[in-house]
């Protein structure tokens, strides 16, 4: 990891809604897949982006082939996933949805289903054995794989929408952003939406997007995922913005992403500062800890320094997150009640 946050943020109880499951790979358990797969020849610097280091979106996304080829097994998305819920636990994560997209493998045996059964394994493991945190999945939507794939993805979640104890709460939307379009994938969101799926989209994330992103708004979407280009100082327009106010959408913010990935120049310039100014719900997340060698509390730091909040204002922040889940009311209440606990001990 590139620092390590002070205790106070570490210490702040935190909701993550934005964690892609093989973005968010740490070092150790990148060791024990290395070690695992000896043949691929993969080294460190091929699966994650150091401190200082800026990479463009397209390198990025390679970086995501190499960790796919590391992670093809049942077994490795059960050490992933464990492993990457009880990192998020120990940095002070009490509420986490986790996304993913299912992949098949021909050599492997590996389905679809038995990729989300297996996360949803390592989520009820991690509950069993009493790590202190409450982890919901979203099934992600990879926008490359175009119209069919998308509608087969949105069944699967379905089904586990309906069987999997609460635990599969919603749809992702992500993937390379320049590749496709959402025109494509619209009844799919839309089928996955009447049948009481929460959704959250990457949008504009980076430039000149506004019609796609106008299109995915208008369904509209329960969160969006960075929405770096939204706003009209940056070449999106007022009536995005309108939009996403009028139907209180919540953000997914992800600093250190954003400047890894080249699309926000430097921390200051962060699209944080304009929705925060608005007094809109925007919600701090890694997006993939592993592969920008962050965590939640960093963000959180990150944040707090570069835009001068007080401890109350990042303490208001992580609670304010709370409402922005996709887990029903009553988990809301138990998240709350906890953050009550547990304040006079985070201030003191
Ligand atoms: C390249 C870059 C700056 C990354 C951050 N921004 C992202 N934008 C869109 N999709 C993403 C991003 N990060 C991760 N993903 C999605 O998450 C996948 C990895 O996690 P998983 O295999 O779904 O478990 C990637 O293949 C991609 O589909
Ligand atoms: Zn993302």
């Amino acid at each position: 990891m590139d620092n390590e946050a002070d205790v106070f943020y570490r210490e702040l109880p935190k909701v993550e809604l934005h964690a892609h499951l093989n973005g968010s790979v740490s070092v150790r358990t990148m060791e024990k897949l290395i070690s695992r797969k000896p043949h691929l020849n993969v080294e460190h610097s091929m699966t994650a982006i150091g401190k200082g280091q800026r990479r463009t979106l397209d390198e990025c996304f390679q970086v995501f082939k190499v960790i796919h080829q590391l992670v093809d097994t049942e077994e490795d998305i059960l050490m992933v996933a464990t492993d990457v819920i009880r990192e998020f636990a120990a940095d002070g994560v009490r509420y986490l949805e986790l996304r993913s997209t299912p992949r098949e493998g021909i050599n492997t045996g590996l389905t679809k289903k038995r990729y989300v059964e297996t996360v949803i394994n390592a989520i009820q493991q991690c509950k069993n054995e009493g790590v202190d945190i409450d982890v919901r999945f979203l099934v992600a939507i990879d926008r490359r794989n175009g119209t069919e794939v998308a509608m087969e993805t949105v069944k699967l979640a379905e089904e586990f929408l309906l069987s999997s104890d609460g635990l599969v709460v919603g749809l992702d939307l992500s993937g390379d952003p320049k590749v496709g379009h959402a025109k494509d994938l619209l009844p799919a969101l839309h089928k996955a939406k009447n049948c009481g799926l929460k959704l959250s989209l990457h949008l504009s994330e980076v430039p000149a997007q506004q019609e796609e992103s106008d299109l995915l708004l208008n369904l509209p979407p329960d969160r969006i995922g960075h929405g770096t280009f939204l706003h009209p100082e940056v070449g999106g327009s007022q009536s995005l913005v309108d939009k996403v106010l009028k139907n209180n959408i919540p953000l997914e913010l992800c600093l250190t992403s954003n400047i890894k990935g080249q699309t926000v120049p430097c921390y200051s310039k962060h699209h944080f500062k304009y929705w925060y100014q608005l007094g809109h719900p925007s919600v701090i997340c890694t997006d993939d800890k592993g592969v920008f060698c962050t965590d939640l509390s960093q963000e959180y730091q990150l944040a707090a320094t570069t835009f001068g909040l007080s401890r109350e204002a990042v303490w208001k922040l992580s609670q304010q997150a709370i409402d922005c889940i996709f887990a029903p009311e009553t988990m809301k209440k138990q998240l709350k009640q906890k953050w009550t606990d547990l304040q006079h001990q985070v201030f003191q």
